[in-house]
Protein backbone atom coordinates (compact mmCIF):
# COMPACT_ATOMS: atom_id res chain seq x y z
CA UNK A 1 0.00 0.00 0.00
CA UNK A 2 1.15 3.62 -0.46
CA UNK A 3 1.76 5.61 1.86
CA UNK A 4 0.07 8.93 2.19
CA UNK A 5 2.64 11.23 1.63
CA UNK A 6 3.50 9.10 -2.07
CA UNK A 7 -0.48 9.54 -2.67
CA UNK A 8 -0.93 11.44 -5.87
CA UNK A 9 -3.20 13.12 -6.34
CA UNK A 10 -5.98 15.05 -8.76
CA UNK A 11 -8.99 17.51 -9.00
CA UNK A 12 -10.98 14.80 -10.96
CA UNK A 13 -9.93 11.39 -11.13
CA UNK A 14 -12.44 9.45 -13.64
CA UNK A 15 -13.10 5.66 -13.25
CA UNK A 16 -13.55 3.99 -16.67
CA UNK A 17 -12.35 5.19 -20.12
CA UNK A 18 -15.43 4.51 -22.53
CA UNK A 19 -16.70 6.97 -24.57
CA UNK A 20 -18.09 9.20 -21.73
CA UNK A 21 -15.74 8.79 -19.63
CA UNK A 22 -13.12 9.63 -21.94
CA UNK A 23 -15.35 12.87 -22.84
CA UNK A 24 -15.78 13.67 -19.36
CA UNK A 25 -11.97 13.98 -18.81
CA UNK A 26 -11.17 15.51 -21.90
CA UNK A 27 -14.04 18.22 -20.82
CA UNK A 28 -12.69 18.40 -17.58
CA UNK A 29 -9.02 18.72 -18.68
CA UNK A 30 -9.82 21.92 -21.19
CA UNK A 31 -11.26 23.06 -17.92
CA UNK A 32 -8.02 23.64 -16.44
CA UNK A 33 -8.06 20.56 -14.23
CA UNK A 34 -5.76 17.94 -13.27
CA UNK A 35 -7.66 14.63 -14.57
CA UNK A 36 -6.68 11.15 -15.16
CA UNK A 37 -9.09 8.37 -16.37
CA UNK A 38 -8.66 5.03 -14.96
CA UNK A 39 -9.06 1.90 -17.39
CA UNK A 40 -8.64 -1.92 -16.76
CA UNK A 41 -9.21 -3.02 -20.20
CA UNK A 42 -9.02 -1.11 -23.60
CA UNK A 43 -9.62 3.07 -23.63
CA UNK A 44 -12.61 3.58 -25.59
CA UNK A 45 -14.90 1.11 -24.07
CA UNK A 46 -17.72 -0.76 -25.46
CA UNK A 47 -18.70 1.71 -28.35
CA UNK A 48 -15.44 1.42 -29.96
CA UNK A 49 -14.75 -2.35 -30.06
CA UNK A 50 -17.91 -4.33 -29.18
CA UNK A 51 -20.39 -1.80 -29.85
CA UNK A 52 -21.63 1.29 -31.87
CA UNK A 53 -18.71 1.10 -34.16
CA UNK A 54 -18.52 -2.92 -35.47
CA UNK A 55 -22.01 -3.39 -35.26
CA UNK A 56 -22.66 -0.11 -37.70
CA UNK A 57 -19.72 -0.88 -39.31
CA UNK A 58 -20.71 -4.92 -40.03
CA UNK A 59 -24.34 -3.04 -40.60
CA UNK A 60 -22.99 -0.71 -43.73
CA UNK A 61 -22.25 -3.45 -46.48
CA UNK A 62 -25.81 -4.83 -46.31
CA UNK A 63 -26.70 -1.58 -46.62
CA UNK A 64 -24.86 -0.29 -49.55
CA UNK A 65 -25.73 -3.46 -51.69
CA UNK A 66 -29.54 -3.22 -50.78
CA UNK A 67 -29.62 0.66 -51.85
CA UNK A 68 -27.72 0.00 -54.67
CA UNK A 69 -30.57 -2.95 -55.96
CA UNK A 70 -33.41 -0.50 -55.86
CA UNK A 71 -31.83 1.78 -57.69
CA UNK A 72 -32.45 1.27 -61.79
CA UNK A 73 -28.99 2.31 -63.64
CA UNK A 74 -26.72 1.51 -60.52
CA UNK A 75 -28.42 -2.00 -60.34
CA UNK A 76 -27.83 -3.39 -62.99
CA UNK A 77 -23.45 -2.36 -62.13
CA UNK A 78 -23.62 -5.16 -59.84
CA UNK A 79 -23.63 -8.89 -60.11
CA UNK A 80 -25.34 -11.63 -58.51
CA UNK A 81 -22.40 -12.22 -56.04
CA UNK A 82 -22.95 -12.33 -52.51
CA UNK A 83 -21.57 -9.74 -50.09
CA UNK A 84 -17.84 -10.79 -49.47
CA UNK A 85 -18.00 -10.81 -45.85
CA UNK A 86 -14.11 -11.73 -45.04
CA UNK A 87 -13.99 -7.92 -46.89
CA UNK A 88 -16.30 -7.20 -44.51
CA UNK A 89 -15.09 -8.55 -41.45
CA UNK A 90 -11.57 -7.24 -42.13
CA UNK A 91 -13.19 -3.57 -42.63
CA UNK A 92 -14.51 -4.56 -38.89
CA UNK A 93 -11.03 -4.68 -37.89
CA UNK A 94 -9.96 -1.92 -39.21
CA UNK A 95 -12.64 0.10 -37.66
CA UNK A 96 -12.17 -1.24 -34.43
CA UNK A 97 -8.21 -0.48 -34.66
CA UNK A 98 -7.49 -4.09 -34.78
CA UNK A 99 -8.62 -4.15 -30.94
CA UNK A 100 -5.03 -2.25 -29.95
CA UNK A 101 -6.02 1.25 -28.29
CA UNK A 102 -3.02 2.90 -28.43
CA UNK A 103 -4.66 5.40 -30.87
CA UNK A 104 -7.40 7.35 -28.36
CA UNK A 105 -4.58 6.69 -25.13
CA UNK A 106 -2.45 9.17 -26.68
CA UNK A 107 -4.91 10.94 -28.03
CA UNK A 108 -6.44 11.27 -24.63
CA UNK A 109 -2.91 12.06 -23.16
CA UNK A 110 -2.50 14.71 -25.86
CA UNK A 111 -5.44 16.39 -24.08
CA UNK A 112 -3.73 16.54 -20.98
CA UNK A 113 -5.47 13.68 -19.12
CA UNK A 114 -3.34 10.91 -17.10
CA UNK A 115 -4.37 7.40 -18.14
CA UNK A 116 -3.55 5.05 -15.18
CA UNK A 117 -4.02 1.03 -16.51
CA UNK A 118 -5.92 -1.25 -13.94
CA UNK A 119 -8.99 -2.05 -11.78
CA UNK A 120 -10.24 1.21 -10.50
CA UNK A 121 -12.22 0.99 -6.95
CA UNK A 122 -13.25 3.51 -4.70
CA UNK A 123 -11.48 3.18 -0.94
CA UNK A 124 -13.27 6.05 0.88
CA UNK A 125 -14.09 9.46 0.15
CA UNK A 126 -12.31 10.93 -2.70
CA UNK A 127 -10.05 8.05 -2.90
CA UNK A 128 -9.15 5.63 -6.01
CA UNK A 129 -7.22 2.19 -5.73
CA UNK A 130 -5.80 1.26 -8.87
CA UNK A 131 -4.74 -2.35 -8.32
CA UNK A 132 -3.42 -1.21 -5.12
CA UNK A 133 -1.73 2.28 -6.19
CA UNK A 134 -3.63 4.81 -4.40
CA UNK A 135 -4.92 8.01 -5.36
CA UNK A 136 -6.78 10.69 -4.16
CA UNK A 137 -8.84 13.53 -6.04
CA UNK A 138 -11.27 16.42 -5.42
CA UNK A 139 -13.86 14.71 -7.17
CA UNK A 140 -14.49 11.02 -8.80
CA UNK A 141 -16.31 10.32 -11.61
CA UNK A 142 -17.82 6.76 -11.92
CA UNK A 143 -18.32 5.72 -15.51
CA UNK A 144 -17.95 2.13 -15.54
CA UNK A 145 -20.50 0.74 -17.96
CA UNK A 146 -22.32 -1.71 -18.01
CA UNK A 147 -22.28 -5.63 -18.89
CA UNK A 148 -24.70 -8.25 -21.02
CA UNK A 149 -27.68 -9.11 -19.26
CA UNK A 150 -28.07 -12.88 -19.04
CA UNK A 151 -31.79 -14.03 -18.63
CA UNK A 152 -32.28 -16.57 -15.61
CA UNK A 153 -33.46 -19.02 -19.05
CA UNK A 154 -32.00 -22.77 -17.60
CA UNK A 155 -29.27 -24.04 -18.36
CA UNK A 156 -28.23 -20.50 -20.55
CA UNK A 157 -26.06 -19.32 -18.41
CA UNK A 158 -23.92 -22.43 -17.94
CA UNK A 159 -23.93 -22.92 -21.25
CA UNK A 160 -20.24 -22.60 -23.21
CA UNK A 161 -19.42 -20.56 -26.16
CA UNK A 162 -22.56 -18.42 -25.88
CA UNK A 163 -22.45 -15.41 -27.58
CA UNK A 164 -23.36 -11.84 -26.43
CA UNK A 165 -22.52 -8.15 -28.01
CA UNK A 166 -18.86 -8.77 -27.39
CA UNK A 167 -18.31 -12.25 -29.49
CA UNK A 168 -21.00 -11.22 -31.94
CA UNK A 169 -19.42 -8.16 -33.26
CA UNK A 170 -15.76 -9.83 -32.79
CA UNK A 171 -16.89 -12.69 -34.78
CA UNK A 172 -13.77 -14.11 -37.07
CA UNK A 173 -16.45 -16.73 -39.09
CA UNK A 174 -19.81 -16.59 -39.96
CA UNK A 175 -22.03 -19.33 -38.38
CA UNK A 176 -24.12 -20.90 -40.78
CA UNK A 177 -27.08 -20.70 -38.64
CA UNK A 178 -27.85 -18.04 -35.32
CA UNK A 179 -30.18 -17.97 -33.20
CA UNK A 180 -30.66 -14.24 -31.77
CA UNK A 181 -32.62 -13.99 -28.35
CA UNK A 182 -33.94 -10.90 -27.43
CA UNK A 183 -35.54 -8.02 -30.22
CA UNK A 184 -34.31 -4.63 -28.74
CA UNK A 185 -31.47 -2.23 -30.76
CA UNK A 186 -28.82 -5.02 -30.41
CA UNK A 187 -31.03 -7.85 -31.56
CA UNK A 188 -32.48 -6.19 -34.85
CA UNK A 189 -28.86 -4.51 -35.79
CA UNK A 190 -27.21 -7.82 -35.59
CA UNK A 191 -29.42 -9.93 -37.16
CA UNK A 192 -29.99 -7.97 -39.77
CA UNK A 193 -25.83 -7.21 -40.21
CA UNK A 194 -25.62 -11.52 -39.91
CA UNK A 195 -29.00 -12.18 -41.88
CA UNK A 196 -27.43 -10.02 -45.19
CA UNK A 197 -23.35 -10.95 -44.55
CA UNK A 198 -25.01 -14.96 -45.35
CA UNK A 199 -25.99 -16.06 -41.85
CA UNK A 200 -29.23 -18.48 -41.49
CA UNK A 201 -31.10 -16.04 -38.23
CA UNK A 202 -33.88 -16.92 -36.00
CA UNK A 203 -34.47 -14.04 -34.10
CA UNK A 204 -36.64 -15.01 -30.89
CA UNK A 205 -38.78 -12.49 -28.11
CA UNK A 206 -40.96 -12.64 -25.78
CA UNK A 207 -42.99 -8.99 -26.66
CA UNK A 208 -45.31 -9.37 -29.58
CA UNK A 209 -43.20 -7.29 -32.27
CA UNK A 210 -39.50 -6.57 -32.82
CA UNK A 211 -38.24 -3.25 -30.93
CA UNK A 212 -40.81 -3.52 -28.12
CA UNK A 213 -39.82 -0.63 -26.07
CA UNK A 214 -40.75 1.75 -29.62
CA UNK A 215 -44.32 2.56 -30.89
CA UNK A 216 -46.10 0.01 -33.01
CA UNK A 217 -45.76 0.90 -36.37
CA UNK A 218 -41.66 1.58 -35.98
CA UNK A 219 -41.37 -1.92 -34.82
CA UNK A 220 -43.99 -3.12 -37.54
CA UNK A 221 -41.70 -1.61 -40.28
CA UNK A 222 -37.92 -2.69 -39.20
CA UNK A 223 -39.66 -6.30 -37.94
CA UNK A 224 -41.12 -6.80 -41.98
CA UNK A 225 -37.56 -5.74 -43.28
CA UNK A 226 -36.03 -8.33 -41.42
CA UNK A 227 -38.68 -10.88 -42.78
CA UNK A 228 -37.68 -9.74 -46.30
CA UNK A 229 -33.58 -10.38 -45.26
CA UNK A 230 -34.98 -13.89 -44.51
CA UNK A 231 -34.63 -12.80 -40.68
CA UNK A 232 -37.41 -16.12 -39.11
CA UNK A 233 -39.15 -14.05 -36.17
CA UNK A 234 -40.28 -16.02 -33.15
CA UNK A 235 -42.08 -13.48 -31.25
CA UNK A 236 -44.40 -13.75 -28.09
CA UNK A 237 -41.99 -16.51 -27.17
CA UNK A 238 -40.41 -16.28 -24.13
CA UNK A 239 -36.79 -18.71 -23.79
CA UNK A 240 -37.83 -21.66 -21.19
CA UNK A 241 -34.73 -23.27 -21.70
CA UNK A 242 -30.96 -23.64 -23.46
CA UNK A 243 -28.71 -26.44 -24.08
CA UNK A 244 -26.47 -27.76 -26.31
CA UNK A 245 -27.41 -31.10 -28.86
CA UNK A 246 -24.13 -32.22 -30.80
CA UNK A 247 -22.88 -29.18 -32.34
CA UNK A 248 -25.92 -27.68 -32.29
CA UNK A 249 -26.93 -25.04 -29.95
CA UNK A 250 -30.94 -25.55 -28.40
CA UNK A 251 -33.02 -22.95 -27.25
CA UNK A 252 -36.85 -24.07 -26.08
CA UNK A 253 -39.53 -22.04 -25.90
CA UNK A 254 -42.61 -21.33 -24.02
CA UNK A 255 -44.78 -22.36 -26.74
CA UNK A 256 -43.42 -26.09 -26.51
CA UNK A 257 -41.09 -25.06 -29.94
CA UNK A 258 -37.34 -24.95 -30.38
CA UNK A 259 -34.90 -22.43 -31.87
CA UNK A 260 -31.75 -24.29 -33.48
CA UNK A 261 -28.32 -22.68 -34.27
CA UNK A 262 -25.15 -22.82 -34.98
CA UNK A 263 -24.38 -20.53 -32.15
CA UNK A 264 -26.76 -18.42 -29.61
CA UNK A 265 -26.57 -14.82 -29.11
CA UNK A 266 -28.02 -13.21 -26.11
CA UNK A 267 -29.38 -10.01 -26.74
CA UNK A 268 -31.60 -9.95 -23.49
CA UNK A 269 -30.32 -5.63 -22.37
CA UNK A 270 -27.47 -4.83 -19.96
CA UNK A 271 -26.96 -4.94 -16.08
CA UNK A 272 -24.49 -2.08 -14.55
CA UNK A 273 -20.93 -2.45 -13.50
CA UNK A 274 -21.42 -2.08 -10.09
CA UNK A 275 -19.49 -4.87 -8.69
CA UNK A 276 -15.85 -4.35 -6.91
CA UNK A 277 -16.05 -0.73 -7.53
CA UNK A 278 -16.07 0.10 -3.70
CA UNK A 279 -19.46 2.02 -3.69
CA UNK A 280 -19.89 0.61 0.06
CA UNK A 281 -17.02 2.61 1.16
CA UNK A 282 -18.60 5.58 -0.14
CA UNK A 283 -21.84 4.82 1.31
CA UNK A 284 -23.93 4.24 -2.00
CA UNK A 285 -26.29 1.41 -2.56
CA UNK A 286 -26.35 0.11 -6.44
CA UNK A 287 -30.24 -0.23 -7.73
CA UNK A 288 -30.56 -2.97 -10.07
CA UNK A 289 -30.42 -0.56 -12.79
CA UNK A 290 -27.36 1.55 -11.76
CA UNK A 291 -25.98 4.24 -9.62
CA UNK A 292 -28.72 6.32 -8.93
CA UNK A 293 -27.83 10.06 -9.85
CA UNK A 294 -29.33 13.70 -9.48
CA UNK A 295 -30.35 15.85 -12.21
CA UNK A 296 -26.45 17.21 -11.92
CA UNK A 297 -25.08 13.27 -12.47
CA UNK A 298 -24.29 14.15 -8.37
CA UNK A 299 -24.44 10.72 -6.62
CA UNK A 300 -22.96 11.86 -3.43
CA UNK A 301 -20.25 14.35 -2.12
CA UNK A 302 -17.26 15.10 -4.93
CA UNK A 303 -18.80 11.87 -6.55
CA UNK A 304 -20.79 11.58 -9.78
CA UNK A 305 -21.85 8.59 -11.95
CA UNK A 306 -21.85 8.84 -16.07
CA UNK A 307 -22.86 6.45 -18.78
CA UNK A 308 -24.58 3.37 -18.97
CA UNK A 309 -23.65 2.50 -15.29
CA UNK A 310 -26.56 5.22 -14.50
CA UNK A 311 -29.11 2.96 -15.88
CA UNK A 312 -30.48 6.14 -17.32
CA UNK A 313 -30.11 5.99 -20.81
CA UNK A 314 -27.75 3.55 -22.49
CA UNK A 315 -26.66 5.22 -25.21
CA UNK A 316 -22.99 6.38 -26.17
CA UNK A 317 -24.78 9.84 -27.06
CA UNK A 318 -26.37 9.77 -23.49
CA UNK A 319 -23.36 9.07 -21.66
CA UNK A 320 -21.25 11.84 -23.49
CA UNK A 321 -24.06 14.26 -22.90
CA UNK A 322 -24.02 13.46 -18.86
CA UNK A 323 -19.92 13.87 -19.50
CA UNK A 324 -20.52 17.52 -20.33
CA UNK A 325 -23.51 17.78 -17.60
CA UNK A 326 -20.74 16.14 -14.93
CA UNK A 327 -17.61 18.43 -15.86
CA UNK A 328 -19.72 21.52 -16.14
CA UNK A 329 -20.72 21.15 -11.98
CA UNK A 330 -17.00 20.25 -11.28
CA UNK A 331 -15.97 22.94 -13.09
CA UNK A 332 -18.22 25.43 -11.00
CA UNK A 333 -21.29 26.00 -13.70
CA UNK A 334 -24.54 24.49 -12.69
CA UNK A 335 -26.22 22.62 -15.24
CA UNK A 336 -28.68 19.84 -15.13
CA UNK A 337 -29.53 17.20 -17.67
CA UNK A 338 -32.74 17.55 -19.60
CA UNK A 339 -33.50 14.04 -21.12
CA UNK A 340 -36.95 15.75 -23.17
CA UNK A 341 -35.41 14.85 -26.41
CA UNK A 342 -33.00 12.36 -26.30
CA UNK A 343 -32.60 10.42 -29.76
CA UNK A 344 -32.99 6.91 -29.99
CA UNK A 345 -31.79 5.22 -33.07
CA UNK A 346 -31.48 1.83 -34.77
CA UNK A 347 -29.22 1.54 -37.20
CA UNK A 348 -31.19 -1.08 -39.23
CA UNK A 349 -32.12 -0.86 -43.30
CA UNK A 350 -34.77 1.06 -43.34
CA UNK A 351 -33.23 3.05 -40.04
CA UNK A 352 -35.68 3.79 -37.62
CA UNK A 353 -35.28 6.70 -34.77
CA UNK A 354 -37.52 8.93 -32.02
CA UNK A 355 -37.23 11.36 -29.83
CA UNK A 356 -39.45 12.36 -27.10
CA UNK A 357 -42.90 11.04 -26.22
CA UNK A 358 -44.91 8.72 -28.61
CA UNK A 359 -48.25 9.78 -27.88
CA UNK A 360 -49.24 12.96 -26.95
CA UNK A 361 -52.47 15.00 -27.84
CA UNK A 362 -52.08 15.51 -31.58
CA UNK A 363 -50.21 13.38 -34.09
CA UNK A 364 -49.68 13.44 -37.47
CA UNK A 365 -48.21 10.89 -39.65
CA UNK A 366 -46.78 11.13 -43.14
CA UNK A 367 -46.20 8.28 -45.15
CA UNK A 368 -42.22 8.79 -47.37
CA UNK A 369 -43.82 6.89 -50.24
CA UNK A 370 -45.80 11.17 -50.90
CA UNK A 371 -42.31 12.65 -50.39
CA UNK A 372 -40.62 13.46 -54.28
CA UNK A 373 -36.91 12.46 -52.48
CA UNK A 374 -38.16 8.76 -52.12
CA UNK A 375 -39.16 8.68 -56.23
CA UNK A 376 -35.59 9.77 -57.09
CA UNK A 377 -34.14 7.47 -54.04
CA UNK A 378 -35.34 4.18 -54.80
CA UNK A 379 -37.69 2.09 -57.76
CA UNK A 380 -38.98 0.37 -54.71
CA UNK A 381 -40.65 3.80 -53.37
CA UNK A 382 -44.45 2.25 -54.07
CA UNK A 383 -43.99 -0.06 -51.32
CA UNK A 384 -41.68 1.72 -49.29
CA UNK A 385 -42.26 1.45 -45.20
CA UNK A 386 -41.35 4.68 -44.46
CA UNK A 387 -42.95 7.19 -42.73
CA UNK A 388 -42.74 10.37 -39.91
CA UNK A 389 -45.19 10.35 -37.40
CA UNK A 390 -45.05 14.30 -35.19
CA UNK A 391 -46.64 14.36 -31.58
CA UNK A 392 -47.88 17.56 -30.78
CA UNK A 393 -48.87 18.99 -27.14
CA UNK A 394 -50.61 22.06 -29.52
CA UNK A 395 -48.50 24.40 -28.95
CA UNK A 396 -44.81 22.58 -29.78
CA UNK A 397 -43.53 19.64 -30.50
CA UNK A 398 -43.44 17.04 -27.85
CA UNK A 399 -42.29 14.18 -30.09
CA UNK A 400 -41.66 12.48 -33.29
CA UNK A 401 -40.45 9.21 -34.65
CA UNK A 402 -39.82 8.22 -37.97
CA UNK A 403 -38.82 4.96 -40.59
CA UNK A 404 -37.02 5.38 -43.53
CA UNK A 405 -33.10 6.19 -45.26
CA UNK A 406 -31.22 8.63 -43.10
CA UNK A 407 -34.43 9.11 -40.73
CA UNK A 408 -31.66 8.71 -37.93
CA UNK A 409 -29.87 12.08 -39.63
CA UNK A 410 -32.98 14.10 -40.74
CA UNK A 411 -35.53 13.43 -37.70
CA UNK A 412 -32.49 15.32 -35.84
CA UNK A 413 -34.86 18.48 -36.62
CA UNK A 414 -37.54 17.04 -34.04
CA UNK A 415 -34.92 16.59 -31.97
CA UNK A 416 -33.95 20.59 -31.90
CA UNK A 417 -37.48 21.72 -32.10
CA UNK A 418 -38.35 19.92 -29.11
CA UNK A 419 -35.27 20.24 -26.93
CA UNK A 420 -35.61 24.42 -27.99
CA UNK A 421 -39.05 23.94 -27.59
CA UNK A 422 -40.05 25.87 -30.75
CA UNK A 423 -43.57 26.84 -31.52
CA UNK A 424 -45.44 25.05 -33.91
CA UNK A 425 -46.14 28.18 -35.99
CA UNK A 426 -42.01 29.01 -36.32
CA UNK A 427 -41.65 25.28 -37.36
CA UNK A 428 -44.15 25.39 -40.09
CA UNK A 429 -42.15 28.62 -41.71
CA UNK A 430 -38.77 26.69 -41.58
CA UNK A 431 -38.18 25.67 -45.58
CA UNK A 432 -37.37 22.40 -46.26
CA UNK A 433 -35.21 21.77 -49.94
CA UNK A 434 -36.52 20.25 -52.57
CA UNK A 435 -36.67 17.05 -52.76
CA UNK A 436 -35.54 15.42 -49.62
CA UNK A 437 -36.89 13.49 -47.17
CA UNK A 438 -37.15 16.27 -44.48
CA UNK A 439 -39.88 17.32 -46.19
CA UNK A 440 -42.57 14.61 -44.89
CA UNK A 441 -41.66 16.50 -41.71
CA UNK A 442 -43.32 19.80 -43.25
CA UNK A 443 -46.12 17.91 -44.53
CA UNK A 444 -46.94 16.18 -40.94
CA UNK A 445 -46.45 19.70 -39.61
CA UNK A 446 -49.01 21.11 -41.71
CA UNK A 447 -51.27 17.91 -40.81
CA UNK A 448 -51.04 19.07 -37.44
CA UNK A 449 -52.02 23.00 -38.09
CA UNK A 450 -55.19 21.52 -40.05
CA UNK A 451 -56.00 19.59 -36.87
CA UNK A 452 -55.81 22.49 -34.27
CA UNK A 453 -57.77 24.76 -36.41
CA UNK A 454 -60.79 22.60 -36.84
CA UNK A 455 -60.29 21.75 -33.22
C1 LIG B 1 -23.89 -4.10 -29.87
C2 LIG B 1 -24.14 -2.72 -29.34
C3 LIG B 1 -24.36 -1.68 -30.22
C4 LIG B 1 -24.58 -0.40 -29.74
N1 LIG B 1 -24.82 0.60 -30.64
C5 LIG B 1 -25.03 1.86 -30.20
C6 LIG B 1 -25.25 2.92 -31.12
O1 LIG B 1 -25.26 2.72 -32.33
N2 LIG B 1 -25.42 4.17 -30.63
C7 LIG B 1 -25.40 4.41 -29.29
O2 LIG B 1 -25.56 5.57 -28.89
N3 LIG B 1 -25.21 3.43 -28.38
C8 LIG B 1 -25.01 2.16 -28.81
N4 LIG B 1 -24.78 1.17 -27.91
C9 LIG B 1 -24.71 1.50 -26.47
C10 LIG B 1 -23.32 2.08 -26.12
O3 LIG B 1 -22.32 1.18 -26.55
C11 LIG B 1 -23.20 2.31 -24.62
O4 LIG B 1 -24.27 3.13 -24.20
C12 LIG B 1 -21.89 3.00 -24.28
O5 LIG B 1 -20.79 2.23 -24.69
C13 LIG B 1 -21.80 3.23 -22.77
O6 LIG B 1 -20.58 3.83 -22.44
P1 LIG B 1 -20.01 3.70 -20.95
O7 LIG B 1 -18.75 4.49 -20.91
O8 LIG B 1 -21.05 3.96 -19.97
O9 LIG B 1 -19.63 2.16 -20.83
P2 LIG B 1 -18.44 1.37 -21.54
O10 LIG B 1 -18.31 1.79 -22.96
O11 LIG B 1 -18.65 -0.06 -21.26
O12 LIG B 1 -17.14 1.90 -20.82
C14 LIG B 1 -16.83 1.62 -19.50
C15 LIG B 1 -15.34 1.40 -19.40
O13 LIG B 1 -14.99 1.27 -18.04
C16 LIG B 1 -14.03 0.26 -17.91
N5 LIG B 1 -14.14 -0.21 -16.54
C17 LIG B 1 -15.21 -0.80 -15.95
N6 LIG B 1 -14.98 -1.02 -14.66
C18 LIG B 1 -13.72 -0.57 -14.41
C19 LIG B 1 -12.91 -0.52 -13.25
N7 LIG B 1 -13.35 -0.95 -12.07
N8 LIG B 1 -11.67 0.00 -13.38
C20 LIG B 1 -11.22 0.46 -14.58
N9 LIG B 1 -11.93 0.45 -15.68
C21 LIG B 1 -13.19 -0.06 -15.60
C22 LIG B 1 -14.39 -0.77 -18.95
O14 LIG B 1 -13.28 -1.56 -19.30
C23 LIG B 1 -14.86 0.13 -20.10
O15 LIG B 1 -13.80 0.46 -20.98
C24 LIG B 1 -24.56 -0.14 -28.35
C25 LIG B 1 -24.32 -1.18 -27.44
C26 LIG B 1 -24.11 -2.46 -27.93
C27 LIG B 1 -23.86 -3.56 -26.94
N1 LIG C 1 -28.47 2.01 -32.15
C1 LIG C 1 -28.38 2.13 -30.82
O1 LIG C 1 -28.44 3.20 -30.25
C2 LIG C 1 -28.18 0.91 -30.00
C3 LIG C 1 -27.80 -0.29 -30.61
C4 LIG C 1 -27.64 -1.40 -29.80
C5 LIG C 1 -27.82 -1.28 -28.43
N2 LIG C 1 -28.16 -0.11 -27.89
C6 LIG C 1 -28.43 -0.02 -26.45
O2 LIG C 1 -27.89 -1.10 -25.73
C7 LIG C 1 -28.82 -1.57 -24.75
C8 LIG C 1 -28.96 -3.07 -24.81
O3 LIG C 1 -29.71 -3.44 -25.96
P1 LIG C 1 -30.46 -4.84 -26.04
O4 LIG C 1 -31.07 -4.93 -27.37
O5 LIG C 1 -29.53 -5.91 -25.57
O6 LIG C 1 -31.52 -4.73 -24.86
P2 LIG C 1 -33.06 -4.28 -24.75
O7 LIG C 1 -33.37 -4.27 -23.31
O8 LIG C 1 -33.31 -3.05 -25.52
O9 LIG C 1 -33.88 -5.45 -25.48
C9 LIG C 1 -33.89 -6.74 -24.94
C10 LIG C 1 -34.98 -7.59 -25.59
O10 LIG C 1 -34.88 -8.92 -25.08
C11 LIG C 1 -36.17 -9.42 -24.82
N3 LIG C 1 -36.06 -10.45 -23.79
C12 LIG C 1 -35.50 -10.31 -22.56
N4 LIG C 1 -35.53 -11.49 -21.90
C13 LIG C 1 -36.13 -12.40 -22.72
C14 LIG C 1 -36.47 -13.78 -22.60
N5 LIG C 1 -36.18 -14.48 -21.50
N6 LIG C 1 -37.08 -14.40 -23.65
C15 LIG C 1 -37.37 -13.69 -24.79
N7 LIG C 1 -37.07 -12.38 -24.94
C16 LIG C 1 -36.46 -11.73 -23.93
C17 LIG C 1 -36.99 -8.19 -24.40
O11 LIG C 1 -38.37 -8.38 -24.64
C18 LIG C 1 -36.38 -7.09 -25.29
O12 LIG C 1 -37.07 -6.97 -26.52
C19 LIG C 1 -30.17 -0.92 -25.05
O13 LIG C 1 -30.54 -0.09 -24.01
C20 LIG C 1 -29.95 -0.18 -26.31
O14 LIG C 1 -30.60 1.06 -26.33
C21 LIG C 1 -28.36 0.99 -28.64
Amino acid sequence: MTSTDTVRGYDVIVIGGGAPGLHCAETLAEGGARVAVVERELVGGTSAYWGCVPSKTLLRPGDALAAVRNVPGAAEAVNGTPLDARAALAWRDFMVTAYDDHGPARWIREAGVDVLRGHGRLAGPRTVDVDGARYRAGHVVVATGSDPAVPEVRGLRELPGIWTNREVTALTELPGRLVVLGAGPVGVELSQALARLGTAVVLVDRGDRVLPGEPRPLSEAVGSALLGDGVELRLRRAATSARIDGAEYVLGLADGTAARGDRILVATGRRPRVARIGLETVGIQARPRGIPVDERMSCGDGLWAIGDVTGLWPFTHAGQYQARVAAANILGRHRTADYAAMPRVVFSDPQAAAVGETTGEFTATVPLSGVARTATYTRAYEAHPGFVTLVSDGRRLIGAYAVGPDAVEWLQQATLAIRARVPLPVLLDVVQPFPTFSEALFQALRDLEAQLTSA
